[in-house]
């Protein structure tokens, strides 16, 4: 019997047990959330798998769990876990590579063109301020004659390319580990970051969180951004210095700022100076929510797992298949 833990509760277990059940599966789902490393060591000093989102993945806690098989995250993103470390214990890390890739590509056309056609800010006006008045943003542009940037080309980038085709508006990327041959077939231009931050109208990032990316995104592209530019982050807060990009907003180097991501999970909503600010619009981390979608996550997850146990390792969607043999 192969013991999962799951670090964090929510309503998937039915989920979890018809996916083992119609597998043929011999496992279980223990749920036992934990959010400080003592608890995770605690909760999973028995567990020969351990399904986490964000939880504090440390050396400190996989050195406390010698008996550990596998660390699967029921996420894209897997910047809770210290990668180098559990390379050099040959631990097998997995995620859920697609779960939720057309959610947050539909979050980040939906805030292009929200914000393109200003619907906030003219909603508002009418039901705020009381205006019926259709000239308030005489600078408004026709998306087609506008750039996107993505920062980052990894599957939700190339899904947000895909939808942009139908509007028109010109494409560039920036990614160092992606072959110029993918970025000619979806027909986007290769860039550097910098020239992102110079010519796009709408720049958004889909990086992963890092230590070649923490922070990556700070002052000096800031400062070579266009005036009227929007800054869209729907991967992870850390990969932007958010002093750099409060001080942009306020200075007004950088238009509007619309963000899924802080680089705290659970950020201080009434003194969170970037929140409270007039020019960025922000949602708690949904991007990636649909019921669909969610129920993804937990069908994929334990199909990964059982995918691993049953030897087929490179269908396990292992992050760090490389290290591992
Ligand atoms: N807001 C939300 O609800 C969600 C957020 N995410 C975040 O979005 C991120 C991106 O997702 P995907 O596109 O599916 O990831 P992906 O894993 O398909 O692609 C990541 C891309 O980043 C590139 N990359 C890595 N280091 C880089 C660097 N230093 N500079 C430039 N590019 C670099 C890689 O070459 C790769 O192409 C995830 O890592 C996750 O953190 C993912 C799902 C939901
Ligand atoms: O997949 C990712 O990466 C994500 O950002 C998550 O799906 C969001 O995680 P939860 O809000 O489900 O913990």
């Amino acid at each position: 019997m192969v013991k999962i833990v799951r670090l964090f509760e929510d309503n998937m277990n039915e989920v979890e047990e018809k996916t083992i059940k119609e597998l043929g599966f011999c496992a279980e789902v223990l749920v036992r959330p934990s959010t400080t490393e003592e608890e995770v060591i605690e909760n999973a000093k028995d567990a020969d798998v351990i399904i986490a989102v964000y939880e504090p993945l440390t050396k400190k806690v996989l050195e406390s769990l010698p008996n550990l098989k596998m660390v699967m995250y029921r996420s894209i993103g897997f910047n809770s876990i210290d990668l180098d470390f559990a390379n050099e214990i040959k631990l097998p890390v997995g995620h859920c590579s697609q779960y939720c890739t057309q959610e947050v590509a539909d979050w980040v056309l939906g805030s292009i063109l929200m914000h393109n056609r200003r619907l906030y800010d003219f909603n508002n006006s009418v039901k705020i301020d009381k205006k019926w008045d259709c000239e308030l943003f005489p600078s408004m542009r026709r998306l087609a004659e506008q750039k996107v940037g993505l920062i980052g080309f990894g599957s939700i980038p190339r899904l947000v390319t895909k939808r942009l085709a139908a509007f028109g508006a010109d494409v560039l990327a920036y990614d160092p580990f992606v072959s110029d041959e993918d970025f000619e077939k979806l027909g986007v231009k290769k860039a550097s970051l910098e020239e992102i931050f110079e010519k796009c109208d709408y720049i958004s990032s889909h990086l992963p969180l890092n230590e070649s990316t923490e922070k990556l995104i700070d002052k000096k592209l800031f400062s070579l951004v266009k005036e009227e530019a929007v800054f869209i982050n729907s991967s992870r807060g850390g990969v932007v210095n958010e002093d750099d990009l409060y001080d942009a907003l306020k200075e007004g180097k950088l238009s509007y700022a619309i963000l899924d991501v802080l680089s705290t999970e659970q950020p201080d909503v009434y003194n969170n100076k970037l929140i409270n600010l007039d020019k960025v619009f922000i949602t708690p981390h949904i991007a990636f929510y649909s019921q669909d979608a969610f129920k993804q996550g937990a069908v994929d997850t334990i199909n990964n797992i059982y995918k691993y146990f049953k030897g087929d390792y490179t269908k396990a969607e292992l992050v760090n298949l490389k290290h591992i043999n």
